[in-house]
């Protein structure tokens, strides 16, 4: 509802907060809805979507962004999860929610997400061009967040690294920001065939994309990355990817590296943060037969897959990076 009336938007184009007359104003929202606004600005301000200020007496309260609200502004500069919270609420993806509660009382494999559509998620990807879309397009604007972090945190991470694979990279925006920064790395990105046959053949190519499955085979290159891939999986699954990667890549001693990016629940630095991991364990309950998974349950699987060691190169907001070496 924020999202459709644009309210973060309104607050930000207008430079400083708004008082609820102005926000009625700006939204073009008819003048009986006024009271009804300030109830709905009244519960943002409680979930920390706005903050409130100059509640004095006889002066009108003004509401200002957080931290919250910044992440859902359409900008493509900033880190924009606006389209990945509407693909969220999208009625594919809200429908499973109302087949949770049968699902705890089955003792049975499918998902919600099954109960609900008769297909995985990704078999919906397949069979719903506008929804794979939906969903790619806000994958997509998700990555140059991770892209400024390899270059202003960890340059260092593609040092000597002459290839790289994007292992479910969508439409490669990760790795054609890579390919860009780092033009001595030459970048590959893999992901079903849904996704690969969707990106248009236009303009100059900086990454190479290949369609295909990892449980069976990823292009062998020094580094593969996993961006938000293996949360989607249970352990069993993510073994056998994992054990995909360890093929693809060189010895640890040759420079071979798999690069996870992911949440690592109990590290997250504000309570903001931790509760996104929350609520995207609960996506993961729903939908995949993955979870979001704490230190010891990456350490356990990166060993079960035949991994030597790892090192959580950079922790920012939600998300850390992660190397796991053979
Ligand atoms: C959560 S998305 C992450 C996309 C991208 N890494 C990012 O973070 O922007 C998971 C990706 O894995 C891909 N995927 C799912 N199953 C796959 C498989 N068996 N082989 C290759 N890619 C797969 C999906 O199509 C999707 O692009
Ligand atoms: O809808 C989503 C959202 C995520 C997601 C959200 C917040 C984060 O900090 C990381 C990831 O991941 C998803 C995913 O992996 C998927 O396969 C489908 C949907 C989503």
């Amino acid at each position: 509802m924020a999202l459709d009336l644009g309210i973060a938007e309104a607050i930000d184009n207008h430079g400083i907060a708004m008082t609820l007359s102005q926000l009625q104003s700006t939204l073009s929202l008819p003048t009986t809805k006024k009271p009804h606004l300030h109830r709905l600005l009244r519960m943002l301000t409680h979930v920390g979507f706005l903050v409130e200020q100059g509640t004095g007496v006889g002066t009108e309260a003004i509401y200002d962004l957080t931290p919250m609200s910044c992440h859902v502004l359409r900008k493509e500069e900033t880190f924009n999860m606006f389209s990945l919270i509407q693909s969220q609420l999208d009625f594919i993806m809200v429908k499973p929610s109302l087949h949770l509660g049968d699902w705890f009382k089955q003792d049975d494999q499918q998902k919600p997400f099954e109960m609900a559509h008769s297909c995985s998620f990704w078999e919906m990807t397949n069979k719903n061009p506008n929804f794979n879309k939906m969903f790619n397009d806000a994958m997509e604007r998700t990555n140059r967040k991770y892209v400024n972090a390899f270059i202003n945190n960890v340059s260092d991470v593609f040092k000597g690294v002459h290839s790289l694979v994007d292992v479910g990279g969508g439409t490669g925006a990760l790795s054609k920001g890579i390919a860009e920064n780092f033009p001595h790395v030459e970048c590959t990105v893999l992901d079903l065939p849904q996704v690969i046959h969707s990106i248009p053949n236009d303009g100059p190519v900086s990454v190479k994309f290949v369609s295909g499955d990892m449980f069976t085979f990823i292009p062998p290159a020094d580094v593969v990355v996993l961006k938000w891939i293996l949360h989607d999986w249970c352990d069993e699954d993510c073994i056998k990817i994992l054990r995909r990667c360890k093929e693809a890549i060189p010895s640890n001693e040759a420079g071979g590296k798999v690069i996870v990016i992911e949440k690592v629940i109990g590290t997250a630095s504000t309570e903001a943060c931790h509760e996104t991991h929350l609520l995207n364990d609960m996506l993961m309950l729903t939908a995949f037969t993955g979870t979001e998974r704490d230190e010891l349950q990456w350490k356990k699987l990166f060993s079960d897959a035949g991994f030597s060691s790892y090192q959580i190169i950079l922790a920012m907001g939600t998300e850390s990076v992660i190397e796991i070496y053979s």
